[in-house]
C-alpha cells in the first residue's frame, strides 16, 4: 500500500509544473497581445536577450537586419519586458516633440526599478516628474549651457590642457624612445584614463568650481613616482559612478523577483551598496559646500556654478537630492564626451586624408605659435572638425538606444501605440539606414559639410535620422558644452602632438561597439 506521504508532491516535483505554467502564460500573453507588431520570436524568461548578447559586438548590422526585415516599428523582448523599437525617422519626429504636455515625456516607467533607487523624481535623466525636472533643467541651462557658461568652459578646458601638456611632455622626455631615424621621442600611452581625467577636471570645475588634480595623480601612479598610491576618494567616486550606471540599467531591465533570487541577490546588493556609497559621498560634498555658503557674509560673492545655484535657489532640496544631481551631471559630463573623443582619435589617426583635412583646417584658422589660445569665435569657424565629430557620433553613438514611455494610447500614421508601452528609439538602426544615409557604413565626415550639397539635402530632410544627442524636450542639455569641449581638444591635441593609434579594435572586450574600451596610442611632440 502506498503511504499517504508518497502521494503529496514535493516542492521539487512542482518546479517543472511551475515552469510549464509560466511558459504557457508567457506564450498566451504573447499570442493574444492587443496590438501585435512583428519582431524576432521571444523565448520565455530571457525574451530576445540571447540574440542581443550574440550580436553585442556588432549591434549596427543586427539592427540593420532587424529594421529591414520587420520595418519601422518592431518588438524586442529584454527578459519578459516588451519594447517597441522605432527605426523610422517620421515616427521618431512625432515621439520626440518639445511640447511639455507630450505623451512621451517619461523615459522609463518609474515602477520598473527606478523607485527602488529613488531616481524617479530627481535629476534629469530618469526624472518622471515634470515640475522638478523643469526646475533642474533651468538651473542646468543657466550654469552649464548658457553662452557665458560655454565661454567659461572654454577657459577651463584651455587651463586643464596646459596641465596635460606639461605632464605629457614630462612623460615623453622621461619615458619616450627614439624610433628609427626620427629625431623626436615617442611614448605609448593608454588614452582612455587621460581622456576621462580631462573631462572630469573640466566638469567638476564647471559645476562645483573645484579641481582635484586628477591628471597629476594619474601621472604619478603610472610613472612609478607613487605606484602604490591608493586611489583618492574622488577617484573612487568617479569609478563607482560607472557602476551606478550599470546599477540603473540592471534595475530597469531585470524584474525584481529575479533580482531577489538567491545568489543573484549578492550581485544586486553589490550594485545597490555601490549606489549608496556614491550617494553618501556626493551628499557629504554638498553638506560641506552648504556650510561654506553659510559662512560667507556677502552672498553676492558666490560663484554661480550649478552646485551653488541649486543650494541657494531651492532651500527645500536635501543634501542627498542635490548630491544625486551633481553625481548625474558628473557622470554624463565625463563618460559621453570622453568616449566620443577616444573614437575621434581612433578614426582621425587611422585615416591619413581625414587627418590632413583636420590639420589644414587648424592651420587655416589658428595662428599656431606655441601659446596660441582658442576662442569661441574661432571654434565657430571649424566646419570640418565639426563634421568629423558628427560623423563619429553617427557611427558610434554614445547612446545606442533612447527610451520613451507612452502615457496614453496614441496613433502615429498607421501605427497604434498602446498606453504604458516602453518605446526605444533605435539610434543605430537610424544611423545605419541606407534610406537616410548614402553608404551608411562608410566613415565619411564630408557628408556633413554644407558644401556637399547632395548629402546635405539627405541630412536636412532626415534630421530625425540623426539622434546623436537625442531630441525633443529631453534632448541632451550638455550638447553645446560637449561639442565645444571636443572641438577645442581636437584642435589642441592635433596641433601639439603627432598621434598614432596602436589599438586595432577599440570595442573589444565583450562590450557593445559604441563603447571605446581600449585605445593605446603613441604620442610625440609636433610643436
Ligand atoms: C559627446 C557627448 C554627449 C553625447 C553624445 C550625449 C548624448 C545624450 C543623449 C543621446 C541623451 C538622451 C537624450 C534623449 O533622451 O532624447 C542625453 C541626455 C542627457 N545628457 Fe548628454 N551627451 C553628451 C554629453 C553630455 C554632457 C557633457 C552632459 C553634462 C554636462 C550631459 C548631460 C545629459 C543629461 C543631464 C541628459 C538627460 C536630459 C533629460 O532627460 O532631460 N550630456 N545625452
Amino acid at each position: 500500500m502506498h503511504s499517504l506521504k508518497g502521494l503529496i508532491p514535493t516542492i521539487l516535483d512542482l518546479i517543472p509544473l511551475a515552469i510549464l505554467l509560466y511558459i504557457l502564460k508567457f506564450y498566451y500573453d504573447y499570442f493574444t497581445r492587443s496590438i501585435p507588431y512583428p519582431g524576432p520570436f521571444p523565448l520565455p524568461i530571457i525574451g530576445n536577450l540571447h540574440q542581443y548578447f550574440y550580436h553585442r559586438n556588432d549591434m549596427s548590422s543586427w539592427h540593420r537586419q532587424l529594421s529591414s526585415r520587420y520595418g519601422g516599428i518592431f518588438e524586442l523582448y529584454f527578459g519578459s519586458n516588451k519594447y517597441l523599437m522605432i527605426s523610422d525617422a517620421r515616427i521618431v519626429e512625432r515621439i520626440l516633440n518639445t511640447a511639455k504636455n507630450n505623451n512621451y515625456f517619461v523615459c522609463i516607467e518609474t515602477e520598473k526599478g527606478l523607485d527602488k533607487l529613488q531616481k524617479g523624481n530627481n535629476g534629469l535623466l530618469f526624472n518622471a516628474d515634470l515640475k522638478s525636472w523643469a526646475f533642474i533643467k533651468k538651473v542646468f541651462v543657466k550654469t552649464i549651457a548658457s553662452p557665458n557658461a560655454i565661454k567659461t568652459a572654454i577657459k577651463f578646458v584651455g587651463n586643464v590642457f596646459q596641465d596635460l601638456e606639461i605632464i605629457w611632455d614630462n612623460l615623453i622626455d622621461n619615458q619616450g624612445q627614439f624610433l628609427n631615424d626620427e629625431q623626436k621621442k615617442f611614448v605609448d600611452i593608454d588614452f582612455i584614463p587621460w581622456s576621462k581625467n580631462i573631462f572630469a577636471e573640466c566638469i567638476t570645475l564647471l559645476i562645483a568650481s573645484r579641481q582635484f588634480n586628477l591628471l597629476s595623480t594619474h601621472y604619478n601612479r603610472i610613472s612609478n613616482i607613487n605606484p602604490d598610491d591608493q586611489k583618492n576618494s574622488y577617484e573612487e567616486f568617479l569609478d563607482r559612478l560607472i557602476i551606478v550606471s550599470d546599477c540603473v540599467q540592471y534595475y530597469t531591465t531585470i524584474p525584481s523577483f529575479i533580482r531577489n533570487l538567491p545568489i543573484i541577490n549578492l550581485y544586486t546588493n553589490y550594485l545597490y551598496k555601490n549606489l549608496l556609497w556614491t550617494r553618501n559621498y556626493a551628499s557629504n560634498l554638498v553638506k560641506k559646500r552648504r556650510e561654506e555658503i553659510e559662512r560667507i557674509e556677502n552672498k553676492e560673492e558666490l560663484t554661480l556654478d550649478f552646485l551653488n545655484m541649486l543650494l541657494t535657489t531651492n532651500a527645500s532640496m536635501s543634501d542627498e537630492e542635490v548630491g544625486d544631481n551633481i553625481a548625474e551631471i558628473i557622470s554624463e559630463g565625463i563618460n559621453n564626451p570622453s568616449n566620443t573623443l577616444s573614437f575621434i582619435i581612433y578614426y582621425v589617426s587611422n585615416n591619413p586624408d581625414i587627418e590632413k583635412s583636420v590639420l589644414d583646417e587648424i592651420e587655416k584658422i589658428f595662428d599656431l605659435d606655441s601659446n596660441f589660445k582658442v576662442t569661441y569665435e574661432d571654434l565657430c569657424k571649424l566646419e570640418y572638425i565639426d563634421a568629423v565629430i558628427k560623423e563619429v557620433l553617427r557611427v558610434r553613438p554614445v547612446m545606442a538606444m533612447i527610451s520613451r514611455f507612452s502615457d496614453n494610447p496614441d496613433q502615429i500614421d498607421n501605427y497604434k501605440i498602446p498606453a504604458s508601452t516602453q518605446l526605444v528609439i533605435d539610434v543605430i538602426g537610424l544611423h545605419m539606414n541606407p534610406k537616410y544615409w548614402e553608404e551608411p557604413t562608410k566613415f565619411n565626415p564630408s557628408r556633413f559639410l554644407s558644401s556637399n550639397n547632395k548629402n546635405n539635402d539627405t541630412f536636412d530632410t532626415n534630421k530625425n535620422a540623426f539622434m546623436n544627442f537625442g531630441g525633443g524636450l529631453r534632448m541632451c542639455p550638455g550638447k553645446q558644452l560637449a561639442m565645444t569641449q571636443l572641438k577645442i581638444l581636437v584642435v589642441l591635441l592635433y596641433s601639439k602632438y603627432k598621434i598614432e593609434v596602436i589599438t586595432k579594435d577599440p570595442s573589444t572586450r565583450n562590450n557593445i561597439n559604441t563603447q571605446c574600451n581600449e585605445l593605446k596610442i603613441s604620442i610625440s611632440r609636433r610643436m
